[in-house]
């Protein structure tokens, strides 16, 4: 047994087998199967919402799909399961696909509103489609579970069929989010820019997890109807859609085991309380309370708090594969223009970029530095102009695409996920290129150990001094092997060691053959280490060439440097 939070929960699995075969009464029965009907639908809202973090209003929308599409079928048609449990499935799913093409674009709260909106249409249809659906009466009469004629009744047999299927819901569930799925969409959850910048497919990420959800919904509704045995606009309404997102908020977000955990607990809790009549919804309130105070990460969480899991072993580091050897131009940038509003953030720049060069940008506060990253990495896209990464042009292309043809690039506020350790934040950079999860773990830690860091690979990235959390930034980008690196101020807050240490690995990438692009405002550790300064001012070229032009040049000293602010030992003869 691995841990023991492991053997608890083998325990309490056991001690509810027993229940459920010697003790529970067929009401019992009845509650427990609704409770794993409840864990299947949660499955899939663990993988939307627990991991993507798109809060899908829709989920009891298509748990009640598959209730109906289940229920005309098997009470007007007497088809049975090996019709009507794909057909509960597929319909939520052909649903989902346009509805989250449509709407997964948008900003979370009107992307849940937008999925309410589902809802409501489609218990529209339910009440106001009568020779379909039986109005908002229901069809009555819905058959027993029956498959190629071995009929599941109420009590133990669907007990039993609900948590079997139940069971292979949840492992599928529980492989998909320890995966690259899992890990992606958790990348994606907590910060989207940054998850694009890495090479993630951002939209198909949140489609699959939208998807996915909805079948596992539809079987959910499904196998509800086999045991309500009536089905009736009840089940669209906004209570299910509550139900569910309690047991995955109570039992620990993105968590397969707390959806089985939260629905055991939040179908039983109205049972235990029933006795206590008209408080009973007080205190079934208060528990729910409660429950979300002492665990606030859920009850996983809890878990997790009490028996803390064993520490966790590291891979051994593999060395990624590198792409071609790029030499020659690397990063074209023709004519760049960007504006804001009125606002002319990029006016006409160009740059060229050679494999082993580090060229520096700089200029004033505002004047199109980050703008013109943003531009490069396809987080904005340019009005007029072109950029060329590695000979093509990728003018306007989605920055997965342009993280995928080879640039990688650090933000000014480093990034990192704050849940995670060192070395899963740095694989995620490696996840839309390797196989599995091990495989991008162990590229991980060839990526830390390469710049000193591999010390910190079982650190949490929370509370990592500003230098670590640079390294580890700058790990994430040299993970992925790219011939192009742009650095927004990856100096800012460092000590003069911890700088030194910074331009030793820089140069080291230049040498190995990286282009490399450097937004820096301190000029005593940027100047040294170019060969190459491009000058912005309000979104203008004002200086391109060597550094020690740039130092003397009139216009760069009256917009930006400032006179005898860099200390240079030309300056005496120039009297610059
Ligand atoms: N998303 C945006 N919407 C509106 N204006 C913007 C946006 N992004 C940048 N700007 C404007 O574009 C101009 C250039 O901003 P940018 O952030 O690129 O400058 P910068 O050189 O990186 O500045 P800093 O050194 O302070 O980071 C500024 O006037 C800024 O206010």
């Amino acid at each position: 047994m691995r841990d023991r939070r492991n053997a608890l929960l083998l325990a309490a699995a056991l001690a509810g087998l027993a229940y459920a075969l010697f003790f529970a009464s067929p009401y019992g029965l009845r509650v427990l199967t609704v409770a794993g009907v409840y864990a299947l639908a949660a499955f899939g809202f663990q993988i939307l919402f627990g991991l993507g973090g798109a809060l899908s209003m829709a989920q009891g929308a298509f748990f009640g799909l598959g209730a109906y599409v289940t229920g005309i079928l098997g009470s007007r048609y007497g088809l049975d399961a090996s019709v009507t449990f794909p057909l509960s499935l597929l319909a939520p799913l052909l649903v989902a696909l346009p509805v989250g093409l449509a709407v997964l674009r948008l900003e979370s709260h009107y992307f849940a509103l937008a999925t309410l909106g589902v809802a409501q249409v489609l218990h529209l249809l339910a009440v106001n489609l009568p020779d379909l659906t039986g109005g908002a009466n229901g069809l009555p009469g819905v058959p027993a579970f029956a498959l190629f004629g071995w009929v599941a009744p109420r009590g133990l047999p669907m007990a039993a069929l609900v948590w079997g299927v139940a069971a292979v819901g949840g492992l599928i569930g529980w492989r998909l989010a320890r995966g690259r799925l899992g890990r992606s969409l958790e990348l994606v959850r907590d910060d989207p820019l940054a998850a694009g910048c890495l090479g993630l497919d951002v939209g198909r990420l949140r489609l699959t997890a939208f998807a996915l959800s909805a079948v596992y919904a539809g079987a959910a509704g499904a196998l509800a109807v086999h045991t309500q045995r009536v089905v009736s606009p009840e089940v669209l309404e906004f209570p299910v859609m509550v139900t569910i997102l309690t047991i995955a908020v109570v039992g620990g977000r993105g968590r397969m085991v707390g959806a089985v955990l939260g629905a055991l607990l939040l179908i039983h809790l109205p049972e235990w309380f029933r006795g206590l009549e008209r408080s009973y919804l007080i205190v079934y309130g208060a528990a729910l309370l409660l429950a979300i105070l002492v665990a606030p990460n859920g009850l996983t969480g809890l878990l997790e708090r009490l028996f803390p899991p064993p520490p966790r072993a590291l891979p051994d580091a593999v060395e990624p594969p590198a792409g071609p050897r790029a030499t020659g131009e690397i990063l074209r940038v023709e004519d760049l223009s960007k504006s804001f509003g009125g606002v002319r953030a990029l006016d006409g720049v160009s740059l060229s970029v050679q494999a082993g060069a580090i060229v520096g940008l700089i200029g004033p506060n505002g004047s199109g530095k980050t703008t013109l990253i943003n531009v490069l990495s396809g987080l904005e896209r340019p009005d007029d102009g072109a950029v060329w990464i590695g000979g093509r042009d990728r003018t306007g292309a989605p920055p997965d695409q342009i993280a995928r043809a080879g640039l990688a690039r650090s933000f000014q506020a480093a990034t990192l996920p704050n849940h995670a350790s060192v070395l899963e934040a740095v694989a995620a950079a490696r996840l839309p290129f390797d196989r599995s999860v091990a495989e991008a773990e162990a590229h991980a830690r060839w990526a830390l150990d390469r710049l000193g860091a591999g010390d910190l690979a079982l650190r949490p990235c929370h509370g990592l001094p500003a230098a670590l959390r640079r390294r580890v930034e700058l790990a994430r980008a040299l993970a992925r092997r790219p011939s192009v690196l742009l650095l927004d101020e990856p100096a800012a807050g460092l000590t003069d060691a911890e700088k030194a240490d910074l331009a030793a690995h820089l140069r080291r990438l230049a040498w190995e053959g990286m282009a490399l692009l450097v937004v820096e405002h301190d000029m005593d550790f940027l100047l040294p280490l170019v060969g190459w300064v491009l000058c912005l001012d309000r979104g203008r070229t004002l200086y391109a060439g060597p550094p020690d032009g740039a130092r003397r040049d009139a216009a760069v000293i009256a917009a930006y440097l400032g006179g005898p602010a860099v200390r240079d030992d030309s300056d005496d003869e120039d009297g610059a």
